[in-house]
């Protein structure tokens, strides 16, 4: 795993030995003769972790003091102190106000080495942990096997190698957020840092302060912005339509000059991002009415990912309502349960305007409200919410009765129409599957179809 690591010693031999050790694990290293230097370097990027000498002679701080304005101002940042022979004790000294370890010297490569893969392994899981608690979702799988959904895999394995930015487009709840999780997963950036940052969650006055962070005065804690936080990992811009103008120029900016300035500074930080950007809006007409910047649709957009509302893979209702189904069993202890073929039909016919989000909640929610009754019980469809009834759709002749204007023989033709048109549809277009179900011959649904002039 590369990491950013900062070493700070006052004897120009141990850095540059340090520093080449790490260096030949892959890690990208930064150095430090004093502590003035030390901190100018973690101000112009957060480290992922620090080697600190405990004595550091012709410094303004030494070792230990440096320590705490470490702490501070980031205390998820882990500081290993490089201790001499006589002084263990302020070693330990030192773990007791934060730092992660110790090692003294002489030091032999293979411990340097370990403690450093020890310390940043820590303090990924650290952050994972955070990021799990955060996460509404366990899911790192893209579920479906629709056409669609097959098609937009193989858009994520092409795009995921390269460093491109990708902007994702889809209605709400259709699993943009999963894709660019997808994209990150299986990029080699994957054991970097994955980022979320939703602009529709987050007042304008405050955006620029979570995206760029602060600069404070030392020794208080300053706010890393997220796209420090994302230095060699991706920064999922969530609704990115939703960002004020003013931010959209700093982006644009950040975009161009891959490097910015925090709140209240004047320093301009180098970072590597890649950025993957989502909207469920219509980006045109926010372009045309001047309220999104067209030339940062363009750069954002390199390569854009259309993804599919539910309505247009209704076969994958099944698999994700089964994959719901055992993940919240497993979350809540609730047995599974069996969903009759008629209430399935109903799931599978309903239009689903929150996609696969609000899919995953009535299957919670049913789940809930079914798990007195007989485990044996399949779930009906009377027991389904109203919330799913309501969104079956309707047909033309029942909306406006124009079904009783007719005679039977018309009446029944339209009723086939709209029924076969339905079912065709709910099984994606496949037409033997829609045969079995509606219990006819494919080739006598054919003629069927032909004869209705589907
Ligand atoms: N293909 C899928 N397989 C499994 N779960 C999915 C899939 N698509 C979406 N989900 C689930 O649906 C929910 C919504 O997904 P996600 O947050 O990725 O959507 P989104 O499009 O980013 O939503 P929003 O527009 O509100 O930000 C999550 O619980 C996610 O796990």
């Amino acid at each position: 795993m590369a990491s950013d690591i900062l070493i700070v010693d006052d004897e120009a031999d141990i850095r540059e030995l340090v520093a080449g050790l790490l260096e030949d694990e892959g890690h990208e290293t930064r150095t430090a003769g004093n502590s003035d230097a030390a901190l100018q370097a973690i101000t112009d990027r957060v480290p992922r972790l620090v080697f600190l000498d405990i004595w550091l002679q012709g410094s303004r701080l030494d070792g230990l003091d440096l320590l705490d304005a470490i702490k501070a101002q980031h205390p998820e940042v882990p500081v290993v102190m490089i201790s001499g022979h006589g002084n263990i004790e302020t070693a330990v000294s030192a773990i007791r106000r934060g730092a992660y370890d110790y090692i003294e010297k002489p030091f032999k490569a293979d411990r340097l080495v370990l403690i450093a893969e020890r310390a940043l392994e820590t303090s990924k899981l650290k952050r994972e942990v955070l990021e799990l608690k955060r996460r509404s979702t366990d899911f790192a799988e893209l579920i479906g096997k629709s056409q669609p959904m097959n098609q937009l895999r193989s858009v994520i394995e092409r795009v995921s190698p390269t460093n491109s930015r990708v902007m994702i487009l889809g209605a709400s709840g259709s699993g943009k957020e999963m894709v660019a999780r997808a994209i990150h997963a299986a990029s080699p950036r994957a054991s970097g840092p994955f980022v979320a940052l939703n602009a529709a969650a987050i007042t304008p006055d405050r955006m620029e302060l979570e995206l760029f962070g602060n600069e404070t005065p030392p020794g208080t804690e300053r706010k890393i912005g997220a796209l420090e936080e994302a230095h060699r990992g991706v920064l999922y811009l969530d609704e990115v339509a939703d960002m004020p103008r003013e931010t959209q120029n700093r982006i644009l900016r950040v975009l161009t000059e891959q490097t910015f300035e925090r709140v209240g500074g004047s320093k301009r930080v180098k970072v590597d991002v890649r950025i993957i950007s989502s909207t469920s809006q219509n980006l045109d007409s926010l372009i045309a009415e001047g309220l999104f910047r067209e030339d940062l649709y363009h750069r954002l957009a390199v390569v854009p990912i259309q993804v599919p509302p539910l309505a247009d893979r209704r076969q994958d209702v099944p698999m994700l309502i089964e994959a719901f189904m055992n993940q919240i069993s497993e979350q809540t202890g609730i047995k599974t349960k069996r969903i009759s073929d008629e209430a399935m039909a109903v799931l599978q016919a309903s239009e689903w305007p929150g996609n696969v989000r609000q899919l995953r909640n009535n299957v919670e929610r049913l789940m809930i409200l079914s798990r007195d009754t007989d485990a044996d019980h399949p779930i009906t469809a009377d027991m389904l919410p109203n919330e799913v009834g309501d969104m079956l759709p309707r047909t033309p002749s029942q909306a406006n009765g124009q079904i009783l204007a007719l005679p039977l023989r018309d009446a029944r033709e339209v009723f086939e129409k709209e029924y076969l048109v339905a079912q065709i549809n709910r099984f994606g277009g496949n037409i033997s599957r829609t045969a079995e179900f509606v219990g006819m011959e494919r080739s006598a649904l054919h003629r069927k179809l032909k004869s209705l002039g589907i």
